[in-house]
């Protein structure tokens, strides 16, 4: 094998599946966009998610920042060299990180150090598998931490919230599917797509539900029941009305993939492995002796590019003019922010700081490395390339899930005077009591949407606080017309806590068997 060539065709790979979705996600998200009504705040996001998609076509940039854990799935004939593709692969992903391709994300479970080329204990996830064709067949996912942490995992019999008793059997696990959309909201960006295994031991279940996700949004289930699940299942989530971003809204789910495996006679698992509307997996068929890719796989029907005709550009000016939208600009008063109401689009211009795990996990215990007092704080882990000249140039900078920092938020906005948190999929109890408590408010940024943030970072003005690695740092970035929703504000009012409690009732509607 022509090793070099299999590299290069592997580093292709990996940039097409950072920077460019598969046709069929493309037309899901098509689909999506058209049942949405005009005006709502699923529209408008839908909308940042398609504008984000064609800009990281453009810019062959990742379309979201967190380019996730890259798993590779690869079939090879009898007799190639296992080996030296794993070494190339590995080399190919270090090239990419290099390349602002992917995020450097491989982190030191103890100690928190980030490996910095995305190589390291378990990373990349590479499966080899043998088969009788001539070809290698190299598929791969780059599936993101914010959906990830909303895998679920059922042990049936259980009892789930809103539908009571989950037994051993089909519609046993039709109600686990139903949960499972419903437990995970808009945190794990939805719109999303599941891929669903029912059997196995734990970790054969996941594995089973990861392999679903390697299925053509578009395929029919070939096994009878499954496919009455699938069809079920999309027919019904959408009701729960959890919609993009868990704004609410008609499209929560864009595909459900069934598996099924035996299991021991004590166990009955099903597992959901949740991926984002940022569902980004392609593959090749690759020849074995000169290494070329000889055919890319989920290509086949018509591509949706995402570039607005003339009368779509003219009603989103038609739109825009009639949002009314809100400057904001650090320092902020608390007056200015106790104005503020859910449902409010704001827009940022000037200084904001970016602050996730970490930061918010320092910042408890010591001092602000600058005078937080009136900032604002963008949960963000940014792509960064470096120049020659020294400077940093931003290349993917969506918003992370917030509840993360749920334990820490609402002290540090006090110590510290923040008054607005940027974030994604909402903040819990304790943050919206410190909010009204001390006058803040939550916006609520369009996850994944890490090409059209970028698009406004205007300038990167400092950082500080390296030494947590690229992702967890603490940037300063100079921005303009970065445009949020207020979804948790001063006077006790949270989007995500309605549409929870309103899910949670459609939910209850779906208890009576089915199957
Ligand atoms: O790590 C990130 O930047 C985002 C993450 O994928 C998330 O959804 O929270
Ligand atoms: S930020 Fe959202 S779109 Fe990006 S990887 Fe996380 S869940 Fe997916």
């Amino acid at each position: 094998m022509n090793i070099e060539k299999f590299q290069e065709s592997m580093y292709d790979l990996i940039v097409e599946t950072s920077t460019k979705l598969p046709r069929d996600v493309r037309r899901a998200i098509k689909a999506a966009k058209e049942k949405e009504s005009a005006g709502t705040r699923s529209a408008m996001s839908l909308a940042t998610i398609t504008n984000n998609i064609k800009m990281a076509d453009d810019n062959v940039s990742p379309i979201c920042q967190d380019t996730g854990l890259p798993t590779f799935k690869i079939k090879t004939p009898v007799g190639a060299n296992q080996l030296v593709m794993k070494e190339a692969i590995k080399n190919a992903i270090a090239q990419a990180t290099k390349d602002g391709k992917l995020r450097p994300n491989s982190v030191d479970s103890l100690t928190g150090e980030n490996s910095g080329d995305n190589l390291g204990g378990g990373t990349p996830v590479i499966k080899f598998e043998q088969w009788e064709k001539d070809y290698i067949d190299a598929r791969l996912i780059l599936k993101g931490g914010g959906c990830e942490n909303k895998n679920i995992q059922y042990s049936l019999p259980c009892e789930l919230d809103g539908l009571g008793r989950a037994g051993r059997d089909l519609d046993g696990i039709r109600k686990c599917i139903m949960h499972s959309v419903y437990q995970a909201q808009g945190q794990g960006c939805s719109a999303g797509f599941i891929g669903v295994g029912i059997g196995g031991d734990r970790s054969a279940g996941y594995d089973l539900a990861k392999e679903q996700l390697f299925r053509s949004v578009e395929d029919v289930n070939p096994n009878e029941d499954l496919r009455k699940l699938e069809e079920y299942v999309m027919d019904h989530a959408n009701e729960l009305g959890i919609g993009t971003m868990g704004f609410g809204g008609e499209t929560t789910l864009l595909g459900c993939k069934v598996g099924v495996i035996n299991r021991i006679p004590a166990s009955f698992f099903v597992s959901v492995a949740y991926n984002c509307w940022a569902f980004r997996r392609l593959g090749v068929a690759v020849n074995p002796e000169t290494g070329e890719i000889n055919e890319w796989m989920y290509q086949e029907g018509e591509n949706i590019d995402f570039g607005a005709t003339e009368a779509e550009k003219e009603t989103a000016a038609a739109t825009e003019t009639k949002a009314e939208v809100i400057s904001l600009q650090a320092p902020i008063t608390e007056e200015q922010i106790r104005s503020l109401k859910v449902g409010d689009v704001v827009q940022i211009n000037g200084r904001m700081y970016t602050g996730r795990d970490a930061i918010h996990h320092h910042l408890m215990e010591h001092d602000a490395p600058v005078d937080l007092n009136g900032q604002v704080i963008y949960h963000c882990g940014p792509v960064m390339l470096k120049d020659d000249e020294g400077n940093w140039h931003v290349k993917a900078a969506g918003p992370t899930t917030s509840i993360r920092e749920e334990p820490y938020q609402g002290d540090i906005m006090k110590k510290f005077g923040i008054r607005a948190v940027i974030g994604k999929g909402g903040m819990g109890p304790k943050t919206l009591a410190a909010l009204n408590e001390h006058g803040g408010v939550y916006l609520n940024a369009i996850g994944g949407a890490a090409q059209y943030y970028a698009d406004c970072i205007k300038a990167v003005e400092g950082v500080d606080l390296m030494e947590f690695g690229i992702p967890e740092a603490m940037w300063h970035l100079k921005v303009e017309g970065f445009t949020a929703v207020v979804t948790m504000d001063s006077h006790g009012n949270s989007l995500h806590a309605d549409v929870d409690k309103s899910s949670l009732d459609k939910l209850a509607q779906f208890k009576e068997r089915v199957f």
